[in-house]
């Protein structure tokens, strides 16, 4: 944490350490002053001392205001370093299982809430370390009066255990309490979202949302009130302790003084050190407090730097230029992280170089799964994907990516500029104009850019003050982005056309299927598209029938026809419906 902290700002970290040590000594030197001020008999000694401590007096007001100010900006600056960190970390895992299992998100969670007290800890440990030194001073003075008040230093040992045990308490209650604190924050944000907040009013339900996320906040409440509580009442039992001790050691001063076993000075000094014993055993023992909060924070940090090394993918080998064989999925089951439901079971499947693959289905069949796997987000439980022969696990997954694009059902809605909207979809070539014209032009997002009020370079979305599209203009630009990429080894098309009308899907499928032909011929590029509509899913080279997780059947439009299996089913279910809605008979 200090190591942060240099890293955040070296002078001032510096500067903040040696001020703290300075305090440790100015602590004692008012102590001393007091003593010899009392037991002074001839002027010249009066004066040094009380020069001494009107000096020891006046370091500890400025120092502590000084190393104060300093410390709250640093604490500042680790925050920011601390949380682009976690930034980093989050994003550099290559899997998407911190991002979606419930326990991974509490941690995550509890992380972005906590880097200001990991970033207040260090300074909080070095003030404990400041503290201490004092302490011993201090107590090395009170052991000179009397060697048994040497043992005051063990009033130390209550109020730390004490607080030892409150903190841990707390990190309990707070660790119980944080599926709820999630569960009311994800209700909370969806009474306060535009989009949601449509289905909330018409069904009636937000009332419902707001009082369940009400609960859930009484849940969080009633948990944390009831561990402070606890963890009050251990921390005062510790304090109590401290000032039974602390009058019985003035007492035994005053019996000392009475018998002529110590002077008016030693009973003065015992009697100012008091105040400051008290103050660097608070100081210590918050400082461990917040150290112990801290370690506890760091623990999660560790975690995540843990589980970023585990699923850190190994390969490194190049991706083909050009794929000669394709992709094949050999012998793959997945379940996912946290679940004992298997998704996928025994697929086996071949992906022909070149070719334009439809995988159809009905919902939860494991059509976005298999996308997943194939595009590393995840790895198979047991078989593997072969690139060109070559499995997966073996390819730097960075640069297999780079070879991939993609379009999702659930595409983001970047509110940034419409041309970086697009642009991004390939971000070294993100500011080139022309090739994110072209972009635009192969999604047939031109009408989308040519309502804005100054085309690519309008800012979109309210939450800047920019234009606000509609679901299928965002999904215009998203699929925009989705085309930016010049030679991809696989183009995915997770039904990213689910706002557009049939017939625009229609054209676009023709257009990534048909036109993209002679470029596929030539990369032996991929073209995996997932749809519902079965018009267009029937242009394709190959088409593959998932069902719960299985490859149930696999062939082109006519071949799964003519096999009057579960494709011709659905096909036949569709085109009568489609013809009923178009004669409106
Ligand atoms: N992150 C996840 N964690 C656990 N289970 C998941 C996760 N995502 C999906 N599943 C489960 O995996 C199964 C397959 O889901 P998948 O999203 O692959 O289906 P799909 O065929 O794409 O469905 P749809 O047509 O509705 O998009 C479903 O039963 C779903 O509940």
């Amino acid at each position: 944490m200090l190591r942060l902290a240099y890293t955040a700002d070296p002078r001032a970290t510096v500067t903040a350490l040696v001020l703290a040590s300075v305090n440790a000594f100015a602590v004692a030197g008012t102590g001393l002053s007091v003593r010899a001020v009392a037991n002074s008999t001839g002027s010249g000694g009066l004066v040094l001392a009380a020069g001494i401590g009107a000096l020891a007096y006046g370091l500890i007001a400025a120092v502590g205001r000084v190393q104060h100010n300093l410390q709250v900006d640093l604490k500042e600056r680790v925050d920011i370093v601390l949380s682009a960190r976690l930034f980093t970390l989050t994003s550099r895992i290559p899997t998407l299982q911190h991002l979606e299992r419930t326990e991974f998100l509490d941690r995550l969670r509890q992380l972005r809430t906590s880097t200001e007290t990991l970033a207040g800890a260090c300074w909080a440990a070095a003030a404990a370390v400041s503290s201490l030194v004092s302490l011993g001073l201090s107590v090395w003075l009170l052991a000179s009066v009397h060697p048994a008040l040497g043992l005051l230093v063990l009033l130390a040992v209550p109020p730390l255990v004490f607080s030892r045990r409150a903190t841990a308490i707390l990190g309990r209650a707070r660790d119980a309490t944080a599926d709820a604190d999630r569960r009311e924050d994800h209700l909370h944000r969806l009474g306060t979202r535009a989009e949601a907040a449509k289905e909330l009013r018409i069904s009636g339900s937000d009332r419902t949302v707001d009082a369940r996320a009400g609960a859930y906040w009484d849940t969080v409440t009633a948990g944390l009130v009831r561990g402070q509580r606890r963890a009050a009442l251990w921390k005062a039992a510790g304090w109590a302790c401290f000032a039974v001790g602390y009058l019985a050691a003035l007492a035994f001063v005053a019996y000392l003084v009475a018998r002529g076993g110590a002077g008016a000075g030693d009973l003065l000094m015992v009697a100012s050190l008091s105040g400051y014993l008290r103050a660097q055993l608070q100081d210590t023992v918050s400082g461990a407090t917040e150290l112990a909060e801290g370690r506890h924070t760091m623990g999660h940090l560790r975690w995540l730097e843990r589980h970023g090394a585990d699923a850190r993918h190994p390969g490194t080998e190049r991706p083909p230029d050009r794929l000669a064989d394709g992709i094949t999925v050999r012998g793959v089951d997945f379940t996912y992280p946290g679940t004992d439901v298997p998704v996928m079971s025994g697929v086996d499947l071949h992906l022909p170089a070149g070719a334009a693959v439809a995988v159809v289905g009905t919902n939860g069949a494991g059509k976005t799964t298999l996308v997943k796997l194939l595009t590393g987000m995840y790895e198979p439980t047991a078989g593997e994907i072969l690139v060109d022969g070559v499995p997966l696990r073996r390819l730097d997954l960075d640069r297999w990516r780079s070879r991939v694009s993609a379009a999702f059902q659930d595409f983001s809605r970047f509110q940034v500029r419409a041309g970086h909207a697009v642009g991004i979809g390939d971000l070294p070539r993100a500011h080139d104009r022309e090739a994110v014209a072209s972009a635009i032009e192969r999604a047939d997002a031109g009408p989308v850019i040519d309502r804005l009020p100054s085309g690519v370079d309008s800012q979109l979305g309210s939450v800047f003050g920019g234009a606000e599209l509609s679901h299928g203009q965002w999904q215009r630009l998203a699929l925009g982005r989705a085309v930016m990429r010049r030679d991809p080894l696989l183009a995915v098309l997770d039904e990213p056309t689910a706002a557009l009308d049939p017939q625009a899907e229609h054209d676009l499928y023709e257009r990534f299927v048909g036109a993209g032909r002679d470029g596929r011929a030539a990369t032996g590029a991929i073209t995996l598209l997932v749809s519902h509509r079965f018009s267009t899913v029937r242009m394709a080279d190959l088409i593959v029938v998932l069902s719960h997780g299985r490859v149930v059947e696999h062939g082109t439009h006519a071949e799964l026809m003519a096999l009057g299996g579960q494709y011709a089913d659905l096909y036949g279910t569709q085109s009568a419906a489609y013809a009923t809605g178009r004669d409106g008979s």
